[in-house]
């Protein structure tokens, strides 16, 4: 029973008893064995077993992807032989990784001997992003190998995602800007065709994407609508990067660079339309209603902002909000996922009055908020 007998809801009240019933080795007896509420013990019990093995159903994957084994399987009916040869590894490795992956439908064997990808695979296989973000996870991993130790040792400690995302960590910088922004910009294709697809940028005439990396997002952008002028605002390291990607693919839209810090530059000014793409949860909230301020300044009346992230109270994606970007952003030593509401409130209190969602078709990818000055 609770401390607060006194202040029991109803609510409180049931679900202490749910939990007693759900909790008691008699019931779980009972409904395992007990027609019909058997076949919803077994979904719960193989959900519960789902959830206690989630690390190495994660590590199987991972072996795919690092032997680069998703597009090879995407690409036809590969053999026994010819997956080892691939693989690189011994024959009994490559049956026990084959047949892991077939139990979790990475890859099936539609005849005997011959292998592709299973229905779990094949989607992956169109997502380049997605795989790379499934490559730095041992960073993640590293730091979470403990994780009391984790949430115990407070956020100033340097973790192994605090060294590569050099601007969380508690010295700040734009040192190894090469190594996230090409994470940036390898992942940004599955954000950008979900904004593009919900936003009309053609709508403005200049538009600065602040702490915009190499400029994936604006090159996406500017590809949709060509008469818009683009800033970039970054990191000067990250600009450095911006300057050379921009080069090297000859991208002849009409961008304009800025480096500089949020924290300390101005913001240009100048522009009718400002992006922030997967940047106020990487900051504390203090970080965020301070920029959330200058963006308004630097704005015209009229003018818009666009906030493109992850939010925590996705339907049907909760976990990704709370779980895996909770203990994401705390293993990197900064920032916090944040409910469209609790953004919303942060755009408010900045100054911006017409605040309203756009609706993404992949919100567990992205989803956005606009606000207008
Ligand atoms: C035809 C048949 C047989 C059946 C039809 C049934 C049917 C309709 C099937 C649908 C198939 C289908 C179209 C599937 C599509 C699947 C898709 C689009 C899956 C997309 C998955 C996306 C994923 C998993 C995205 C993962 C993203 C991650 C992990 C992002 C991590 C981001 C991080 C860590 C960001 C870091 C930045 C920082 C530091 C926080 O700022
Ligand atoms: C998670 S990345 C997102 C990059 C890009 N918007 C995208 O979605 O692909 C965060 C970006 O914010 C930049 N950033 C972090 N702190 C910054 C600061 N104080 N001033 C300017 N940019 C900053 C980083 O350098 C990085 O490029």
């Amino acid at each position: 029973m609770s401390e607060f007998v006194d202040n029991l809801t109803w609510k409180s009240r049931w679900v202490l008893r749910r939990n007693a019933i759900l909790g008691s080795p008699a019931f779980q007896r009972w409904a395992s064995r007990t027609p019909f509420i058997r076949l919803i013990a077994r979904r719960r019990a193989a959900a519960q077993f789902d959830m206690i093995a989630g690390f190495v159903y994660t590590q199987i994957l991972t072996a795919f992807v690092e032997a680069e084994l998703i597009p090879y399987l995407q690409s036809g009916l590969r053999t026994v032989d010819a997956i080892v040869q691939f693989a690189g590894l011994e024959e009994d490795a490559t049956v026990r990784l084959l047949k892991a992956g077939q139990s979790l439908k990475i890859c099936e064997s539609p005849q005997p001997g011959m292998w592709t990808l299973g229905e779990a695979g094949a989607p992956l296989s169109a997502n380049k992003g997605a795989m790379a973000m499934i490559r730095h996870h041992h960073l993640l991993y590293t730091d979470l190998a403990r994780p009391l130790a984790l949430l115990g040792q407070g956020r100033q400690t340097e973790t192994a995602l605090s060294a590569y995302w050099t601007y969380a960590s508690k010295t700040e910088s734009d040192a190894g800007a090469e190594g996230y922004s090409a994470l940036m910009a390898a992942t940004q294709p599955m954000v950008s065709e979900q904004i593009l697809d919900a936003y009309d940028f053609a709508q403005h005439r200049r538009i600065l994407d602040i702490g915009g990396g190499s400029g994936a997002f604006s090159t996406a952008v500017a590809a949709s609508a060509c008469q818009l002028k683009i800033g970039i605002f970054d990191l000067p390291g990250v600009i450095a990067e911006a300057e050379k990607r921009l080069g090297r693919d000859s991208i002849s839209a009409d961008f304009t660079l800025h480096p500089g810090s949020f924290k300390e530059t101005p913001i240009p000014q100048g522009y009718d339309l400002i992006t922030l793409v997967r940047i106020l949860h990487d900051h504390d909230d203090a970080v965020c209603s301070a920029l959330l301020s200058k963006v308004y300044a630097a704005l015209p009346y009229g003018g818009r902002l666009l906030v493109v992230e992850p939010m925590a109270d996705t339907p049907t994606a909760q976990p990704m909000g709370e779980a895996y970007f909770g203990m994401y952003l705390w293993a990197m030593g900064s920032g916090r996922p944040r409910s469209s509401q609790e953004t919303s409130a942060m755009l408010r209190n900045a100054g911006f009055t017409t605040i309203k969602p756009v609706k993404t078709a992949l919100p567990i990818i992205t989803r956005a908020i606009v606000a207008i000055k």
